[in-house]
């Protein structure tokens, strides 16, 4: 019968990666939607720069939005301290389901928190559901038009403060002008973007870095 792309995405990882390696299911997976199929994972250049910001900012608290298959829940959760407490919001039941075995095939089921939800009724909860202040750092990677509302209820819902990190993907492709319009004409943001790929492709693609100055 019809096996859907998440599917084979997670059967690919539990045949190719190592039950409790991190880097054996990235690989797995980015092997797959290199050689087989292609499929919106922040990929491996676009994710080397993400390692990176993980390392440099060390956050004690995080926030994804938009789980998808968990390859970059798995790429963030992998780099994080013992301490930290990393939330990952997905409404799409299908997708966290797959998530939630990639992410425990890579052994790190501990390390996060997969809630299965939208992100605009989750936001407004995070504080009171799971003891959060403020996050360090939040990854945007869920449907584009929802970048510059969901950015707008985590200010509301004082979830961001000065020295919080946002990550974008895809500012260019499929893009969000909105967002990006916002931020830079924002004074409480310091923005700049990584020049990179659209993943698994050569197409120009960039990651949006802002830093929340105020
Ligand atoms: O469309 C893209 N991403 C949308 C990602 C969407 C993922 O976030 C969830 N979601 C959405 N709103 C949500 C609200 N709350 C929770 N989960 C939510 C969806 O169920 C899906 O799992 C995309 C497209 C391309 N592309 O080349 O076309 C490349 C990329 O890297 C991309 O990220
Ligand atoms: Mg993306």
């Amino acid at each position: 019968q019809f096996v859907s792309l998440r599917q084979r995405i997670l059967s690919a990882v539990q045949k190719n990666a190592t039950r409790g390696d991190p880097r054996s299911v990235i690989r797995a997976i980015d092997q797959f939607c290199s050689q087989k199929e292609w499929a919106m994972n922040v990929g491996n250049e676009k994710g080397c720069i993400l390692d990176s910001v993980v390392s440099e900012v060390n956050p004690a608290t995080v926030l994804e939005l938009g789980t998808y298959c968990g390859y970059s829940t798995v790429r963030i959760a992998s780099l994080l301290p013992p301490y930290a407490k990393f939330i990952t919001l997905e409404f799409n039941p299908d997708f966290a389901a797959v998530a939630r075995q990639v992410i425990a095939w890579a052994g790190l089921e501990d390390k996060v928190q997969l809630v299965e939800g939208a992100s605009s009724d989750w936001i407004p909860k995070i504080k009171e559901q799971f003891g959060i202040k403020t996050f360090d750092l939040v990854f945007l990677d869920h449907w584009k038009e929802h970048y510059l509302s969901d950015t707008k209820l985590m200010e509301e819902c004082g979830l961001l403060r000065k020295g919080s990190v946002l990550l974008a993907d895809n500012v260019i492709c499929p893009g969000a002008p909105d967002y990006v319009e916002y931020v830079r004409s924002s004074p409480r943001y310091k923005s700049h973007y990584f020049r990179s790929h659209l993943e698994y492709t050569k197409a120009e693609e960039n990651l949006w870095y802002l830093g929340i100055i105020e």
